[in-house]
């Protein structure tokens, strides 16, 4: 009997409703193309599970994402916590609380560049073309799960940067061996001229390294592999680094792609698969109807094929969105000056045409 996939739809906030409802459209016109079973089933994370049971991430949002066999997520995010530092409760909690629960370490992001955008970008297209980067960032570790508070009367805060031996292993194996299967490179990112937990970072990184000869490693600082990536953006192939910078980074490496709409990534780690775009809840266009909806749509081209092994599946969504692309569609954010107005699609006719090409 064929298998039937679960899989927890987590919208989120924001654009995140607006974008996962294509991504699951283009999740179901590969099952009826292809002959699957996808057994759907929302959850709620964030600002609106908040609202609903005062809690960022319920523990039935939990049990549903661990009884599947893989998770599309949005976003979360919400303007009343951004514009208030001292609230307790947090949508950003819930998604952090469900990386470590679900022990999502690694976060791979593609930074994929469609030739078709290469105008779309600030970054000359003689720089760009060319351009095919995977980050491998931390994403359980660092100063985002380091031990954090108030002293002195709450007049001083404190994060703490933190790694372990183990974590830095794990999530380094994962980059060497993607490399293995790419251009044999890896760039380690770290602050080690400053910071201990970069010294261990790069150490345990050495050591990795010996067990793949075939692989070039390079260390660069946190701040000049900034300054590089945009500079000349084609040395790079596999980028490992830490949770913040890597955060940071790809953020920048964006504008490689072309926009934060066009950024897929997956979390993998001990358990079930978690998809996402890298960009959140975006307030400043949530609700008008123009987000980007390509990056959800290509994080589920990253659940059929990681999760799923469904290479061919995965191949046809990417296919169908380099072709809306070829046939001149565009959203706001990827369009340029030559993009005649009609073609300026909003999240989901731009969905429907990736749905028509599949
Ligand atoms: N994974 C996540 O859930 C996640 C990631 C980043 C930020 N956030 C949260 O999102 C909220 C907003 O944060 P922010 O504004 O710093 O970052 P953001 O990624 O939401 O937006 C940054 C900029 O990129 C644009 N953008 C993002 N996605 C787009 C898309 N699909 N199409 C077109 N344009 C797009 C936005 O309009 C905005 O100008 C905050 O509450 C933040 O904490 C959540
Ligand atoms: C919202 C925030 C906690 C999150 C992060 O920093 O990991 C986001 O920026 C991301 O990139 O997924
Ligand atoms: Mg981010």
């Amino acid at each position: 009997m064929k298998k039937t996939y679960k899989i927890t739809i987590l919208p989120g906030d924001g654009i995140g409703q607006e974008v996962t409802r294509e991504g699951k459209k283009v999740l179901e016109k590969i099952a009826a193309k292809f002959g699957h079973t996808f057994e759907f089933d929302e959850a709620t994370i964030g600002h609106a599970a908040i609202e609903a049971t005062g809690n960022p991430l319920p523990d039935e949002s939990l049990a549903k994402m661990k009884a599947s066999d893989a998770i599309l997520f949005g976003a979360v995010g919400h303007p009343k916590y951004d514009n208030d530092p001292t609230a307790k409760v947090r949508p950003e909690q819930g998604l952090l609380r469900m990386r470590k629960e679900l022990g999502l370490y690694a976060n791979l992001r593609p930074i994929k560049l469609f030739d078709e955008l290469l105008e779309a970008s600030s970054i000359k297209p003689e720089v760009l073309r060319g351009s095919d980067i995977l980050f491998f960032r931390e994403l359980t570790g660092d100063v985002y799960f380091g031990e954090r508070g108030r002293k002195d009367n709450g007049d001083t805060a404190y994060d703490t940067m933190i790694y372990s031996r183990y974590e830095v292993e794990r999530i380094a194996h994962k980059a060497f061996k993607a490399a293995m299967t790419r251009k044999k490179k890896v760039m380690s990112v770290d602050k080690s001229n400053v910071l201990e937990s970069s010294r261990l970072w790069k150490e345990v990184v050495n050591e990795v390294a010996k067990q793949y000869p075939e692989v070039t490693l390079e260390h660069q600082f946190i701040d000049a592999a900034a300054m590089l990536l945009i500079k000349n953006p084609k040395a790079f192939d596999v980028v490992l680094t830490g949770n913040l910078f890597g955060d940071i980074l790809t953020d920048e490496a964006s504008q490689i792609a072309g926009s934060m709409g066009m950024l897929a990534s997956a979390s993998v780690g001990d358990t079930v698969g978690l998809y996402e775009p890298i960009h959140g809840s975006a307030h400043d266009i949530t609700g008008k109807g123009v987000a980007n909806p390509l990056a959800s749509i290509l994080s589920a081209a990253l659940l059929l094929d990681i999760s799923f092994g469904m290479k061919e599946e995965a191949d046809t969504v990417i296919k169908a969105v380099e072709q809306t692309l070829k046939a001149g569609f565009r959203t706001r954010d990827i369009a340029d000056a030559n993009t005649p107005a009609a073609n300026i699609l909003n999240t989901e006719t731009m969905g429907a045409k990736v749905l028509e090409f599949i």
